[in-house]
């Protein structure tokens, strides 16, 4: 079953890791998707190649989430080419792991401004042109497991994660009367760019899997589902609710 057929979604951070598996996997259910992307054209170019041999439409458009006019660049550019928008996907992040007492200020400032900064902006456009398409719309912040538990080398991120999970919680309470619908999901760890210098040290690796109850630490994919379903009519009475993809993870205390 195709649950995003004729739907226009957009997905921030779209062409690596989480981003890049919501494009596609949007693409897969019968979506036209718009991506945003920071800097490498040729990852752009090859996600939207991929969404195009879905015999999808597809579109990248570059931007820094964290400033507020890349916001409704993108927006405008996705309903130039496509009419509407009806999914966000606010995924765009960075985790540059850092020490709390020697966190040099332009790190904190900047991982607040990318994660927090921009999905503020980047959900607001597209609230903005849902509400003026008056039909409704869905938004799907990628939070993290990090917005219930802590990071030694968090401590600028893991609060920007806890933000967006609440700015989906208020989001859906200031959009309900407009039928746009808001939900985060929370993914455990997730091989990806963001942490493969982390994951790097085979003991860490080691002991994020064992803290795994399902064995094994998460691929992109693993959210493509999450986030279709949250993005879709399957889900049309699910607002401000946070779902954990994380194999486990959150529950295993002991
Ligand atoms: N990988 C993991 O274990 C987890 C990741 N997350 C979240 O998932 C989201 C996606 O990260 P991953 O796919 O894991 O890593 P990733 O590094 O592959 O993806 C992050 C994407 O955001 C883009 N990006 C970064 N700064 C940007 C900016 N200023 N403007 C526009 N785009 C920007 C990057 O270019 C990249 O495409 C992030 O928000 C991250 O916090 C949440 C929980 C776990
Ligand atoms: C980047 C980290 O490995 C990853 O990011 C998150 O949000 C997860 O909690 C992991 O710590």
């Amino acid at each position: 079953m195709r649950l995003l057929e004729g739907k226009t979604v957009l997905v921030t951070g779209g062409s690596t890791g989480i981003g890049r598996a919501a494009a596609i996997g949007a693409a897969q259910h019968g979506a036209n998707v718009a991506i945003n992307y920071a800097s490498s054209d040729d990852k752009a170019a090859s996600c939207i190649a991929e969404i195009e041999a879905l015999g999808q439409k597809g579109l990248a458009v570059k931007g820094d989430v964290a400033l507020p006019e890349t916001a409704s660049d993108f927006v405008a550019q996705a309903v130039d080419a496509f009419g509407r928008v009806d999914v966000m996907v606010s995924n765009a992040g960075i985790c540059p792991f850092h020490a709390f007492l020697d966190m040099p200020a332009e790190t904190f400032e900047r991982t607040q401004r990318v994660n927090m900064h921009g999905a503020y902006y980047m959900c607001q456009a597209a609230a903005r042109q849902m509400v003026a398409q008056g039909d409704g719309g869905a938004i799907v912040a990628v939070s993290s497991i990090s917005a219930l538990v802590g990071g030694e080398y968090q401590t600028h991120y893991t609060p920007t994660k806890a933000g967006v999970h609440s700015l989906m919680q208020s989001a859906a309470i200031a959009l309900g009367r407009h039928g746009i619908r808001c939900n985060s999901v929370l993914p455990g760890t997730i091989l990806t760019e963001i942490n493969k210098d982390d994951l790097a040290d085979a003991d860490k690796r080691r002991y994020m899997e064992s803290r795994t109850p399902l064995g094994r630490l998460g691929q992109p994919e693993d959210l493509i589902g999450p986030i279709v379903f949250l993005a879709s009519d399957m889900a049309a009475y699910v607002t401000g609710a946070a779902l954990l993809v994380d194999g486990g993870m959150f529950v295993n205390l002991q």
